[in-house]
């Protein structure tokens, strides 16, 4: 008899439904799981299997980390291999694991330092728009302020001074359709894959001048597998390249939108910022931002209330268990970080913003894998280091000079597509401290 048939099947609610990254599974997981316990088992209406939902966080180590062999990444990466091409966030096999070998020592902090001049650079460039708009008394368009900033960040550490000659070719960056559209669907897909063409010509063209820049792509140009000695093909170049566009943009750009949220709702919390941004070294780097302890666990707690990446999954490879329950090949499995983090079995108060709760002698017996911002594994986000330090110098360069208003009059409502965003862009008033 196979392992599968031994053990039962996971406990089944009465409603089909395809899970997917949209706020109608969100409404069904926030119904089932605390009536089905920590798995179900969820049928589909389309699809040919029934997906599994894990919520504890044994289970998710076992397919995130210690049975990691057996899963490979899981449904729903049609849409996004569209828009991305076969980069790192898709790819799977032996182009991952070639990609990931040859990708992860660009990502090294001590590489990541050279990138700091670059953040403060445009976060200093924004303070100073900020601080004139505080003048004037007038308010900014926080969610797509913080989109253009992100966007630059990610491009300049792309693409460095090619963004300048695209820009002066085009009249404008190509690339700001980024930030002006919201929807991630097909038409918005073609438009984005239009872009391609753009980095290819920068590739030849820096072959052809014999050109290295301090930024990813050179690095990327250059580096060789150290297994065979090869060096990046250009297919796989261009969908890196466009895939970190994308991956290195919403996220931090949706983190901080929700911080100044809600740091703008907790006096207290942003009083301990602001002591400590005055605190330091005015020419404090990114990447020693990322070091203060303070701000680091008010990244950490907005990314616990807003994690972007909500909901991921994971496609079983052979016939497994988790506990007593059976994940036949072919299973795909579900773990929504937003419940996880919000799961009084594991944090206190969850509906509080606590940044406190990250220091280190609060959090001794919390388990690793309740809190997953940035997924655990071999295929945890590569540029978490890069976000966590760009968050981070963004935070303290503008705490130094100002603080940030809410306009509404209302909780901002979050909006769960593929990421979690707020549902209408923030409205704020900077003030000059
Ligand atoms: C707050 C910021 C960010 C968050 C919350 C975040 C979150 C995540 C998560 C949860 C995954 C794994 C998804 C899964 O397991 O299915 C991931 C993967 C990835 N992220 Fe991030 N990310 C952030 C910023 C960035 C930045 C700045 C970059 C690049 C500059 C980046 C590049 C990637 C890539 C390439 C992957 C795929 C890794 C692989 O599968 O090998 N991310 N990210």
């Amino acid at each position: 008899m196979d392992p599968v048939s031994k053990i039962q099947l996971a406990p089944n609610p009465p409603q089909r439904h395809d899970l997917d990254a949209d706020g109608e599974s969100l409404r069904l997981l926030q119904a089932w799981l605390p009536r089905y316990g920590n798995i179900c088992r969820v049928s589909p209406l389309t699809r040919t299997r029934d997906a599994l939902v894990i919520h504890h966080p044994d289970d998710i180590r076992q397919v995130l980390l210690v049975n990691r062999a057996n899963y490979t990444k899981g449904v729903g990466l049609e849409r996004v291999r569209m828009l991305l091409g076969n980069g790192l966030i898709v790819s799977d096999g032996a182009l991952w694991m070639r990609q990931r070998r040859m990708m992860q020592p660009l990502f090294h902090s001590q590489v990541l330092r050279g990138f700091s001049e670059l953040i403060r650079r445009e976060n200093l460039a924004l303070v100073e728009r900020w601080a004139e708009v505080a003048a004037r008394g007038e308010s900014i368009n926080l969610t797509r302020e913080l989109s253009e900033l992100t966007l630059a960040i990610v491009l300049r550490s792309l693409i460095s001074s090619d963004l300048d000659r695209l820009i002066d070719a085009h009249g404008e960056n190509p690339f700001a359709l980024l930030t002006r559209q919201s929807r991630r669907d097909l038409a918005f897909a073609a438009q984005f894959r239009a872009l391609v063409p753009l980095v290819r010509e920068t590739i030849e063209r820096r072959r052809r001048e014999g050109r290295i820049e301090h930024d990813f792509l050179s690095m990327m140009m250059e580096t060789r597998d150290r297994d065979t000695g090869e060096a990046m093909p250009d297919r796989a170049l261009l969908d890196e390249i466009m895939s970190l566009i994308v991956a290195g943009h919403e996220t931090t750009a949706s983190t901080l939108n929700w911080t100044w949220y809600l740091l703008s709702q907790h006096p207290d919390v942003e009083a301990g910022l602001h002591r400590t941004a005055d605190a330091l070294a005015p020419e404090l780097s990114a990447s020693e931002a990322a070091k203060l302890p303070e701000v680091a666990q008010i990244l950490e707690e907005a990314l616990r209330l807003y994690p972007p990446v909500w909901l991921f999954s994971r496609r079983a490879l052979r016939d497994d268990s988790i506990g007593a329950y059976a994940v036949p090949a072919g299973t795909d499995i579900f773990i929504c970080p937003y419940l996880l983090h919000r799961d009084p079995a594991h944090w206190h108060e969850p509906e509080v913003f606590q940044p406190r709760r990250f220091a280190p002698e609060e959090a001794t017996d919390r388990h690793r894998f309740a809190f997953l911002p940035f997924s655990a594994g071999p295929r945890h986000c590569i540029g978490e280091g890069f976000a966590m330090s760009e968050m981070a110098a963004h935070l303290i360069l503008v705490a130094r000079r100002l603080r940030l208003e809410y306009c509404g009059s209302t909780t901002p409502e979050p909006e769960f597509l593929i990421n979690l965003r707020t549902r209408q862009d923030l409205q704020m008033r900077p003030v000059a401290r």
